[in-house]
């Protein structure tokens, strides 16, 4: 007889797993009409059992044996929303060499091993999708694979960390502090189990590289990336942002000149006219611009249960549906360009840069001389009175490249007339 449901072995039951159980249950209805098959929770594995549940009705399949639910031959998917690397990616190839689906959350372990785990799953004619695991709620991975699969992308620029967006809003809008933010983002479930992970930017950076394998066809790693987190930006950075017409948000960008690549995740100063500039809150987004579409953008709730959750479970649908038409393991294109990335020289942009200096006649002539003599043009500069006998200037350059603004930086940190280098960030979005 035709199965009625099709059954899934849930691995973890956190902030992400507690969505899934939540959407499947109050959609099951539509998801069966949808697939023809309705889904049904069979095991759920965690680190303790015994911890009290918001949905204490599926304490039943509770299990701390990851065995109850790899070996079980009745389980054909498996949802990993466990996290981390250990012991995650050892489940999810034995759950592939058991001939089993994966859908998974977990950013770090694609971004790592993701070209493993595609070719366990190519081998096993099995599906993998991890839909949730960058922008959340966004369909931006189903997008750039099909959406965008008949045009070249040039450039993706995202917000993709939900908790540092949510931190940097709202030192914006209410002059909040740091770190009370942050304990208010773990407390919504947006950080990661370890939060330096968010705030120092490797979670993002991790989502920029999938983004970038996905979105260039190359196989982007994780150490191509340069990374910088939001734990040096000051509330006086946020506010000479604004009095120049900026705000600060923790960007991704990916960009293609001819067959170059640049991938980098950093604090910068984005126009207010720029649509990402008013991406607040939890909320991501990101813009991909592709050689034939020109210009889009894609927004939307970056972290937090449910809309993570629909992403894993729409992720379920698909394996549901690639079931029924016989085509699982079927979909996935490894990326098949030489992956060129470009130097220093290449990168080009504009730069905010704020310094201390002392206070005297022809200092500021000296600054902007050695900026010339570095190849660096100034499009917006400020002078104004700071401590005693010192003062405060702060630019925005021209497009440079980064070799010579670092260049620029290593020589004023030796100069006698500069006092202290507060702040340089990269300025992106004019263009828009
Ligand atoms: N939270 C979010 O908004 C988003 C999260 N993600 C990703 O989703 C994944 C899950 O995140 P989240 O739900 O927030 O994490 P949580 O910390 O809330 O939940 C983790 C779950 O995994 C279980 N677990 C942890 N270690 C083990 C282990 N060794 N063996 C068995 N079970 C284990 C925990 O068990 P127990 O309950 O017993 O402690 C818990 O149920 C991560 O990869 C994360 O990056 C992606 C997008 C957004
Ligand atoms: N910690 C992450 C969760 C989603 O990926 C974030 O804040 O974006
Ligand atoms: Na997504």
């Amino acid at each position: 007889m035709e199965k009625q449901s099709i059954k899934l072995g849930l691995m973890g039951f956190g902030t992400v797993g507690t969505g899934v159980v939540r959407i499947i249950q109050a959609h099951q209805d539509d998801l069966q009409k949808q697939t023809g098959l309705g889904i049904e929770i069979a095991k759920i594995l965690v680190q303790d059992a015994e911890k009290s549940r918001h949905i204490s009705s599926m304490n039943s399949l509770l299990t701390t044996d990851p065995a109850e639910l790899l070996d079980n031959p009745d389980i054909e998917v498996i949802v990993e929303v466990i996290g981390g690397i250990h012991p995650a990616k050892e489940y999810i190839l034995a759950a592939l060499e058991r001939g089993k689906h994966v859908v998974t959350a977990n950013k770090d372990l694609m971004a790592l091993h993701g070209a493993e785990i595609l070719n366990k799953a190519q081998e096993k004619g099995c599906d993998v999708f991890y839909e949730a695991s960058v922008a959340g709620g966004i369909p931006i991975l189903r997008a750039l694979v099909e959406g965008f699969s008949s045009d070249r992308i040039t450039k993706m620029m995202g917000i993709v960390n939900g908790t540092t967006n949510y931190i940097l809003s709202k030192m914006s809008q209410e002059g909040a502090d740091y770190s009370d933010v942050l304990k208010e983002a773990q407390a919504l479930g947006y950080a990661e189990a370890n939060p330096t992970s968010d705030v120092e930017g490797f979670d993002a950076a991790r989502k920029m590289a999938i983004l970038a394998t996905l979105g260039f066809r190359v196989p982007m790693k994780l150490e191509d990336v340069d990374v910088k987190g939001i734990s040096s930006v000051s509330k006086e950075d946020i506010a000479y942002g604004k009095q120049l017409g900026y705000e600060i948000k923790l960007l991704g960008l990916a960009r293609r000149d001819g067959e170059a690549i640049e991938v980098s995740v950093q604090p910068t100063m984005v126009p207010k006219s720029h649509p990402l500039a008013s991406v607040n809150g939890v909320f991501n987004a990101v813009y991909v611009h592709g050689e034939a579409v020109g210009e889009t953008m894609f927004y939307g709730p970056g972290a937090g249960e449910l809309p993570t959750a629909t992403a894993v479970v729409s992720d379920l649908v698909t394996v549901v549906k690639n079931r029924k038409l016989g085509v699982n393991g079927r979909g996935m294109v490894a990326p098949y360009k030489e992956k060129i990335l470009k130097d220093d020289s290449e990168k080009l942009s504009k730069y905010f840069l704020r310094i201390v200096v002392t206070d005297k006649r022809g200092v500021l002539a000296q600054i902007t001389q050695l900026l010339a003599d570095k190849n660096i043009s100034l499009e917006q500069v400020i002078q104004q009175p700071y401590n005693n006998g010192e003062a405060e200037i702060i630019m925005v350059t021209h497009l440079s490249a980064k070799s010579d603004m670092d260049g620029v930086i290593a020589y004023m940190e030796q100069m006698d007339i500069v006092s202290k280098i507060e702040s340089c960030y990269r300025v992106e979005g004019g263009d828009k």
